[in-house]
């Protein structure tokens, strides 16, 4: 947005002043979004409820609006003097360039609505630039930050920041967004202020005529930057705890589940390019062994070392997992036959090579391939590795073989 970061700046033309959006129908929809993953995201609703709807015909509070802040002129709003820990904060989230979300969507519909204005955006100050989680009557998806009304906004993480006037305002007067399109009179931004105190953005308002904010707007302003915070972190901890779920806790690698997920995946992509795709399994040699003789907890600094050089082994090229216990399995997707069994060569050589804590580590490995123009399934796939590492255990172990038939 133009005015501040870590703002969710509102800008908006009034849908026609004196209509009322259905503001109640809206704010029970983010509610209900929000209650069903388990946060409230909202309190008092039937308060903020009538306040908000009260504040869909806004009476400029002239007493309560708060003053534009002191800035620097011409490159754009100061830095914030927590910048560096408030841009770690924002990318924390890992929200900048996602795609629109409905629950987002909801917020700037609604602070569209109860403030009347044309123009409505959740704001995100990043580094260089402005982008938009979510945008109502604005077309572009960015702005460089020195243009953001939204970039001033956040150096007051407290305050609705408002310009009543950007053309009687120094500071803006000048401004492109001003003087040309979207032409920019009013704005109001609300920080998005992190549990840390961090604003990374704003909710904000704008209209193309000057005005200002009735206490009620600017209090459902705050209202709806808060509950954008809420909703990030929200998503933030359902994202650590999906790859929680889908990791193994001693080794660090891809679980079980998630290694059948994947390879779906990579099966599907296996028959609609046409591409080979390939399998290794992976089993450590007399891994019950280890644990006798030097017991469990030396087992698992062998899983995680062994983890590690699968991983190191494997790059960019694959997916490696654990599958249990003491066997591993890497998918490679695109990869023949040929590759795949030079590969699996390496990576038994670099378990042998490897420096272990007073034990001898080896390992047997099974390799299946689909060639690109062949039929099967993820399923065949892995009881076919399975087979193979079972011949190379029948054959001495610490060997690979690659899957040759049923006989
Ligand atoms: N330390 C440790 N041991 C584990 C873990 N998961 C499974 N194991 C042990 O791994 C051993 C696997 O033993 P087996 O299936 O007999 O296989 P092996 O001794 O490796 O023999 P081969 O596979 O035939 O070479 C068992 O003793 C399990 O208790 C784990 O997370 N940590």
């Amino acid at each position: 947005m133009l005015y501040s970061e870590g703002h969710l700046l509102l800008l908006a033309a009034p849908p026609g002043r004196g209509e009322c959006p259905d503001v109640g129908r809206l704010l029970s929809k983010l509610v209900r979004c929000t209650s069903t993953q388990g946060r409230t995201l909202l309190r008092g609703t039937s308060k903020k409820e009538s306040t908000l709807n009260q504040s869909a015909n806004p009476v400029p509070d002239e007493d309560t609006a708060p003053d534009a802040p002191t800035v620097s002129v011409g490159a754009g709003a100061a830095k914030p003097f927590n910048e560096e820990q408030r841009l770690a904060a924002l990318h924390r989230y890992q929200v900048l360039d996602t795609t629109a979300e409905q629950a987002y969507d909801d917020v700037t519909t609604l602070a569209s609505a109860v403030c009347k204005t044309p123009i409505a955006l959740i704001s995100l100050i990043d580094q260089d630039r402005q982008w938009f989680k979510s945008r109502v009557g604005l077309g572009v998806s960015e702005t460089p930050r020195e243009l953001a009304f939204c970039a001033h906004a956040i150096l007051q993480p407290d305050e609705v920041f408002e310009v009543r006037d950007a053309q009687l305002d120094p500071r803006f007067a000048g401004s492109p967004l001003v003087t040309g399109e979207p032409g920019i009179r009013f704005y109001a931004g609300a920080p998005l202020v992190t549990a840390d105190g961090l604003p990374i953005g704003t909710v904000c308002v704008i209209d193309r005529e000057p005005r200002a904010l009735a206490a009620s707007e600017r209090k459902a302003l705050q209202s709806l930057a808060r509950q954008v915070v809420a909703q990030l972190e929200l998503r933030h901890a359902m994202a650590g705890l999906e790859l929680e779920s889908m990791t193994d806790p001693l080794t660090s690698l891809w679980n079980r589940r998630s290694l059948d997920r994947r390879l779906h995946a990579a099966w599907n992509l296996h028959v609609r390019e046409a591409a080979p795709l390939s399998l290794l399994m992976i089993d450590l040699d007399h891994f019950k062994r280890i644990n006798d003789a030097h017991g469990h907890p030396t087992g698992d600094r062998v899983l995680v070392q062994a983890a590690a050089i699968i991983r190191d082994q494997i790059g960019h090229d694959g997916l490696a997992a654990r599958f249990g216990g003491e066997e591993f399995c890497v998918v490679l997707p695109g990869m023949d036959a040929g590759t795949a069994q030079q590969r699996a060569e390496q990576l038994r050589r670099a378990l042998e090579d490897a420096s272990w804590p007073d034990v001898k580590v080896t390992a047997s490995v099974g390799v299946a391939t689909a060639a690109a123009d062949e039929d099967g399934s993820p399923n065949v796939m892995l009881t076919r590795a399975d087979r193979a590492l079972y011949v190379a255990k029948r054959d001495g172990r610490n060997r690979v073989r690659h899957f040759e038939g049923w006989s």
